[in-house]
């Protein structure tokens, strides 16, 4: 295997054309026989295969920085970069990221998972390098879902005031995990027609010049000024960006040839490749959607798996039937439809849709301006990506008190993908907002029962709920919710467990026939059940709070501060995630190590000296 002579970029240098295509076809192999196993960014990653191999071939590691953007397409790329070894732990627990890290290679230029990042990272490691007088090339990946973000698009214009030297590949495959959408995608596909407009033209060419060379120049000089204009067109070209392409990102010998040119040019320069996403495996190229990032798979008989009903789902169940009630109900997604459960919703009421690409700050704006013109926009979002849209939420929806509802999605630990996907910081960020409420249902029936109120009721409100399956209910299932009250699941004699979402399921396992534990559904978190709180708390229970977010500003730290303000001091224990990071790995592990599962909330009643059962 030529894979066998590869245990760095540099060892790329002395292989022949016909070793790097070899080459470029083992990695694939290895990149699906991984996924296969542990699951995975697949379709991204077989795209972009010939293009690392490119750059590595031409470029010197860790000397040029070598910058992917999202960083779920560098598979091949930490194959290449000595981590050919430990590529089969991938997004597994103790394995290596499933994006680029800094801290797991001198290979890997940023660490990433959020989009659009490398290009405001690529102009300040340019202007350093100036600064600091050193010589080495910078080059930053950039898939076109990717330059959607408002990020890329600023930091265009930052590069091309800035003039430094550096390469974009911009590695459009027209896909974002969706089909990618917005204006520059469609002058992406322009081009790419134009193209073929230049392909002609280049054989009309040479049949011209043999008829009659006077004709060929005019023709060519009439060209030459079409193209001024075409030019003119190219929204590169206002960006200050020198533009080439666009070009076979499949095409290895040429990406090399063309990759060695563009090296050696001054300025900025933005190569334009066109690849498909999930190149070399069958299943991959037919489905980009669903094969972005599958579940484990077998290799040989690849088959797409249910991966049971979501929360997400629920949602999506949820707000198409809720399109019906309310006429005014407008559904917004950045560039997560598949992750939010809103394929059936964009099917059946495409008018009342809005996929922004991945742009969260736009989307949360956006429906800003659809409430302040009479819709009822429901932005939905990862908790992890409302962190893009920070700003937005209070300065351009909770200010004026906007009906907006943020359904926030993926709360909580998310597992593979690691510390930049963890939803652990919104009800921190969210609470200190004035006007905007946070709720967080623990099953689908209360989902619904918060989503319609939240609409009747107006106001900026945050639904939270996990990563994580839940019960199928029925169509038309809408039952009524006492909005900020809490919900008492089991009685207790002794103490009280006080938790939501995804942390109710330990609660009541670490209660379980324990007539001194109670367990009490805190589905409010903003405002709290302050009423319910004071009870317990007067009548001298212990409590125990638990969420699945950082104990830092979490929904313990609300309690605390209610009961600081009501007077009362109840033996109280927080439990919440600590102050660090929590990488990708096992979810149950994590919460394990953190204290939030069952037998954490056991070791704590148990110092609070409630007799408990033995700690499983
Ligand atoms: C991994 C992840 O979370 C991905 S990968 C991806 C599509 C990227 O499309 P691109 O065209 O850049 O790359 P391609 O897959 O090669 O086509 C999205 C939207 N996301 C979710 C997402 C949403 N929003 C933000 C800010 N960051 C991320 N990473
Ligand atoms: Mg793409």
């Amino acid at each position: 295997m030529v894979l066998d002579k590869v245990n760095s970029p540099a060892d790329l240098k002395a292989l022949s054309e016909d070793e790097l295509l070899a080459l470029a076809e083992e990695l694939r192999s290895e990149i699906i026989r991984v996924c296969a196993q542990n699951g995975g960014h697949l379709a991204s990653s077989l795209g972009a295969v010939e293009l690392v191999v490119a750059l590595h071939k031409v470029f010197d590691s860790p000397r040029d920085r070598i910058l992917f953007d999202v960083g779920h397409q560098a598979y091949a790329h930490k194959i290449l970069t000595g981590r050919k070894e430990v590529f089969h732990t991938i997004r597994q627990e103790g394995g290596i990221s499933g994006f680029t890290k800094v801290s797991e290679s001198e290979h890997d230029a940023i660490t990433v998972g959020h989009a659009s990042t490398s290009l405001a990272n690529a102009v300040g490691m340019a202007i350093a390098r100036d600064t600091l007088g050193e010589d080495y090339q910078i080059v930053s990946v950039i898939g076109d879902g990717a330059l959607t973000g408002g990020m890329a698009l600023a930091a265009l214009n930052v590069i091309g005031e800035q003039r430094r030297k550096m390469l974009i590949v911009l590695n459009d495959n027209e896909m974002s995990i969706s089909e990618n959408v917005g204006a520059l995608n469609r002058f992406f596909k322009e081009l790419q027609v134009k193209k073929w407009v230049q392909d002609t033209e280049k054989w009309g060419r040479g049949v011209l010049e043999t008829i009659s060379p006077k004709l060929f120049n005019l023709v060519d000089r009439a060209k030459e000024a079409a193209k001024l204009v075409l030019h003119q067109e190219n929204p590169f070209y206002a960006w200050g960006v020198r533009y080439v392409g666009p070009v076979d990102g499949h095409n290895l010998k040429g990406l090399v040839h063309l990759l060695h040119e563009l090296k050696e040019l001054d300025g900025p320069t933005i190569l334009h490749i066109v690849t498909q996403k999930g190149k070399g495996y069958t299943v991959a190229e037919a489905d980009p959607i669903y094969w972005h990032g599958p579940p484990g798979f077998n290799p040989d008989k690849p088959e797409k798996v249910s991966k049971g009903y979501s929360w997400s789902a629920a949602f999506g169940d949820a707000v198409t039937e809720l399109a019906h009630l309310e006429p005014r109900l407008f559904v917004i997604t950045p560039a997560m439809r598949e992750g939010s459960g809103l394929v059936r919703y964009s099917q059946t009421h495409p008018a009342r849709y809005l996929d922004t690409g991945i742009c969260e700050d736009v989307a949360a704006t956006a429906a800003a301006g659809m409430a302040l013109r009479g819709l009822k926009p429901v932005l939905a979002i990862y908790s992890t990506f409302l962190q893009r849209a920070y700003d937005q939420v209070i300065h351009d929806i909770a200010i004026e008190n906007l009906d907006v509802v943020l359904a926030v999605d993926r709360a909580g630990i998310v597992g593979g993908d690691g510390a930049t996907h963890n939803g652990v910081f919104d009800v921190a960020y969210l609470r200190t907002v004035p006007n905007v409420q946070i709720a967080a249902p623990k099953d689908a029936l209360e989902l619904r029962a918060m989503l319609k109120e939240a609409l009747r009721r107006g106001g900026p409100v945050a639904i939270r709920y996990a990563r994580d399956n839940v019960e199928r209910v029925a169509e038309g299932s809408w039952p009524e919710i006492e909005w900020g009250r809490w919900e008492v699941l089991k009685e207790g004699s002794k103490a009280y467990v006080l938790t939501f979402g995804k942390t109710l399921k330990y609660a009541l396992e670490a209660a379980g026939d324990n007539p001194e534990v109670g367990v009490v559904n805190a589905r409010f978190l903003k405002p709290l059940d302050r009423e319910l709180l004071e009870k317990l708390a007067l009548e001298g229970y212990k409590l125990v709070t638990v969420e699945d977010h950082q104990k830092m500003g979490g929904f313990g730290s609300a309690v605390l501060e209610a009961l600081g303000e009501l007077g009362l001091k109840p033996d109280l224990r927080v439990l919440g995630l600590p102050d660090q990071f929590f990488d990708h790995g096992s979810i149950p592990r994590m919460h394990r190590e953190a204290g939030i599962d069952a037998a954490g909330i056991l070791e704590a009643l148990a110092q609070m000296g409630v007799r408990v059962r033995e700690v499983g």
